[in-house]
């Protein structure tokens, strides 16, 4: 009796073990045919159509190993100008530090650093840093800007709203003189008008500040015109011929903002930072997903080429 149990297991065995094969068999058979179906299709498909996608698959391959070569990595400088004593220093600590470091002298140097915005360290997620370069406002000292201009991806242009009207001239020729170079004019770098020391209840609303620089443009915008065209040191010209001038006719973005570099009340200008220079992980996985429906949607034209009607064909 036992003996016929073991063989009745090992005849079930065997069974399942058929069962299998057979299956592996058909699975095997299936994919000959589907392989030889594929074949059959591309055979009817004429060469021409064939070599046209393979040529434009090479192709943007290419391009895409050639962006991926070249794509400079996102600019996160900003630059912080303005005339001297407008409050650039104590900005970029309060921007690092959280705090204002009391008792700035006029720096000789650009300050730089680059580091993570003390208001974005207790954020959740990854946050890139930012550079930042404080260009000393002394006129001779101003051309450092040229050097860090190709890297930029936003300029601040401090002003002391406290002092703002015995130094509104020249303020604005500095201003002036930023937005018609050439680099900023072309990559359309955007600039923030910061009008500093807001803490003070003596100091001129950003509204008015705005106003005295477009006039003020306006009428430099007239004096440089007129002289010669040899003379001109401006890359640029600005605004519409006939019209007052106003920063909406600038090519880049002009925008004005408030701040107070002493009290640490720069949200403002940590916002154009953000918007600007920081390029967050969810921007980075866009730009991914991004590529991805590229690689996609080529795939889907080919494919779609691959179905096209094959003319010659019966
Ligand atoms: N009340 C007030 N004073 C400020 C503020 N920001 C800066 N100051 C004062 O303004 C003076 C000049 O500030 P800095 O930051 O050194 O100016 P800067 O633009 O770096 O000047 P340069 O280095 O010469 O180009 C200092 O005495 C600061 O304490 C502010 O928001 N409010
Ligand atoms: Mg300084």
């Amino acid at each position: 009796m036992e003996g016929l149990e073991q063989w009745k297991v090992l005849a079930e065995q065997w069974k399942k073990q058929a069962e299998k094969w057979s299956s592996q068999a058909l699975e095997h058979i299936q994919a000959e045919k589907w392989s030889s179906q594929a074949l059959e299709y591309i055979h009817q498909v004429p060469p021409e159509q064939i070599y046209a996608a393979i040529a434009i698959l090479i192709f943007t391959s290419f391009l895409l190993i050639l962006v991926r070569l070249f794509k400079r990595p996102k600019a996160n400088t900003i630059l912080l100008s303005g005339l001297s004593g407008s409050g650039k220093t104590l900005l970029f600590y309060q921007l690092r530090d959280g705090s204002s470091h009391q008792g700035t002298v006029t720096s000789m140097e650009p300050n730089e650093g680059t580091f993570v915005l003390h208001s974005e360290k207790s954020k959740n997620g990854k946050v890139n840093p930012v550079h930042l370069v404080d260009v000393p406002g002394h006129s001779r000292l101003r051309a450092k800007l040229d050097d860090f201009l190709p890297q930029a991806a936003g300029i601040v242009f401090a002003v002391d709203a406290l002092e703002f009207l015995p130094n509104c001239r020249a303020a604005s020729e500095y201003l002036y003189d930023i937005l018609t170079k050439a680099s900023v004019v072309r990559k359309k770098i955007p600039v923030l008008i910061l009008c500093n020391k807001t803490d003070k209840v003596t100091a001129h609303s950003k509204e008015f500040i705005r106003k005295q620089l477009e006039k003020e443009i306006d009428k430099l915008r007239a004096s440089r015109s007129a002289i010669s065209a040899a003379d001109i040191a401006n890359d640029f010209t600005l605004g519409v011929p006939g019209e007052p001038f106003s920063f909406h006719q600038c090519q880049n973005k002009v925008t004005v903002a408030e701040a107070s570099g002493l009290t640490g009340d720069i949200s403002q200008v940590e916002q154009f930072i953000r918007d600007h220079a920081l390029e967050r992980e969810e921007e980075k996985a866009r730009h991914r997903y991004t590529n991805a429906c590229f690689c996609c949607g080529l795939s889907e034209y080919l494919r779609r080429g691959m179905d096209a009607p094959s003319y010659g064909q019966p």
